[in-house]
């Protein structure tokens, strides 16, 4: 039994050994020995680890920047990318894969959805399949869908008013939450009049599922500890479970059904039926939710948020829509919101400064890759902060400034670089949403501005944190809504 129990531990004590010195070969010896970085980076991951759980690796790894260059070594196998050639390399010309990362943020392990799809061969398929939901002739489809959800926002606001003498302090990242969600159900195949208030009960589904995800990323092992967020609550799961319910029942009547994304997943799951089970019709049309929620929500609060505090910026905007809508009632499309220019570059702003993809793209390298001038081995986790460029002084002039301007024409001798404005990131992982989430922020925004006076409501904290998407720290984003008359 000793002499067992010896071996054990002459055992134990080798392989801890081995793995000592295997750190401290690769923490400053092989290609990432060069990479700079602070030198825990070199032998663990624990600090982005904490910095991550925290929600505050979007303020500290600017930081990191700042002081280490555009490349920074964060882990023993973790980089940070700045640099646009290393992230345009990374992202569009060697098109790495989406690192395990998103294998971990799979609500069902084994079930893939679009977003969190690893295989390259995999995703082709489902991608071209997709694709079709959102072709222009499908998102036109969707606008009087989104003008009825807007509709009946419009009336909510109006009764929160009357219900304050005229005006009332309302929160719009719980609200336009709401909102989106609505709009994305609908655009899945849900019934139109699901959300009509300030119940938080949807929002709170979304952050928990979102919570979730970061958690199972960072420990797989955490998804099956019971006080862990399932990230399926009953109200979700119910309200998915009814609109497939509800579509496969006019399948099998043989009624017209709606040409939608939900249809586009059955019909594959007809042709398909092992790939596409019911289990995955559903975390796909949950991904879809969640995805095209607190995204386009957050960004339209930013709009917001940017516009009321900086009048003179809000004023210009109220004065394009009043040209582009003289009459109150004149009904807000998709053609008359496109090409405004001051919207859009109201909303390229927002996208710029305050953007969903505010933590980085996360990659894995397959074969040894050059990026950002350093030779990268194969199983590193590569991340493309894709945010420092869109707010780098040498490119922005007044870069940390809401300038709509500077997307109407030269902005101080500088013209936008597009290269490095990608909010939507680049790449065959491109948002699929793209087209949505602009035809849906437009028609928001400008219903919003036309239509009621928007007024700051000052001493709140504009500090985010990240958890999938930014959110308010404070919890919440007030602003002042008057009907205009
Ligand atoms: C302002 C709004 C939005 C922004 C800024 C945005 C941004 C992004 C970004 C940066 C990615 C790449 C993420 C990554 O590689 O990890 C992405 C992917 C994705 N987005 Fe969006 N998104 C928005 C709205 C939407 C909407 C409305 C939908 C659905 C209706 C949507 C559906 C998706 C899907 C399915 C993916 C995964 C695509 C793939 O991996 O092939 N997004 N989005």
């Amino acid at each position: 039994m000793d002499f067992y129990f010896k071996l054990a531990l002459y055992a134990v004590s080798a392989e801890l050994f081995r793995r000592f010195v295997t750190l401290l070969i690769g923490a400053f010896t092989g290609p990432l020995a060069k990479i700079p970085g602070p030198l825990v980076g070199k032998f663990t991951t624990l600090p982005w680890l904490v910095n991550t759980i925290q929600g505050e690796t979007m303020n500290t790894i600017p930081e990191l920047f700042k002081k280490y260059g555009e490349v920074v070594r964060t882990g023993p196998k973790l980089v940070v990318f700045a640099d646009k050639a290393g992230v345009r390399k990374m992202l569009l010309e060697t098109d790495l894969p989406k690192s395990p990362i998103y294998d971990k943020m799979r609500i069902h392990q084994g079930n893939a959805t679009l977003f969190t799809e690893t295989d390259k061969a995999a995703l082709k398929v489902s991608r071209r399949l997709l694709s079709a939901g959102f072709s222009i002739a499908y998102l036109n489809g969707l606008e009087p869908h989104m003008r009825g959800c807007i509709r009946v926002f419009e009336d909510f606001l109006d009764s929160e008013c009357k219900k304050s003498n005229g005006s009332a302090v309302v929160d719009m990242s719980l609200v336009l939450s709401n909102l989106a969600f609505v709009m994305s159900a609908t655009a899945f195949g849900g019934s139109f009049n699901m959300v009509t208030s300030n119940d938080v009960t949807l929002k709170e589904s979304i952050t928990q599922l979102f919570a979730r995800q970061v958690i199972t990323f960072l420990f797989p092992i955490a998804r099956y500890l019971p006080f862990i967020p399932s990230g399926q609550s009953p109200s979700l799961i119910k309200m998915t479970e009814d609109i497939i319910a509800t579509r496969q029942a006019e399948m099998a009547q043989k009624l017209e059904v709606k040409k939608d994304i939900l249809q586009i997943i059955l019909n594959a799951q007809q042709t398909n039926p092992e790939l596409y089970t019911e289990q995955r019709v559903r975390d796909e049309m949950n991904m879809f939710m969640a995805a095209g929620t607190d995204t386009t929500s957050h960004t339209i609060t930013c709009a917001l948020l940017l516009l009321v505090n900086n009048p003179k910026k809000l004023k210009y905007l109220v004065a394009e829509l009043d040209r582009a809508f003289p009459s109150k009632n004149d009904p807000i499309t998709f053609a008359k919101t496109q090409d405004l220019p001051y919207l859009n570059a109201v909303i390229n702003e927002a996208l710029r400064l305050l953007p969903i993809i505010s933590a980085g793209v996360s990659r894995i390298t397959t074969e040894t890759t050059i990026l950002g001038n350093y030779e990268i081995p194969p199983g590193v986790e590569v991340l493309a902060w894709v945010s420092a460029k869109m707010v780098d002084p040498a490119l922005w002039p007044d870069a940390d400034d809401f300038v709509p301007e500077r997307w109407l024409g030269k902005y101080k001798s500088a013209e936008v670089d597009r290269a490095v404005f990608i909010p939507f990131s680049i790449g065959s992982r491109n948002c699929i949403g793209q087209q949505f989430a602009m035809k849906e922020m437009r028609l928001v925004l400008a219903t919003l501005v036309r239509r009621y006076e928007l007024t700051l409501v000052p001493g709140q904290s504009h500090k985010l944190f990240w958890s999938l998407v930014p959110r308010f720290r404070q919890g919440f984003y007030n602003v002042g809504v008057k009907p205009r008359m």
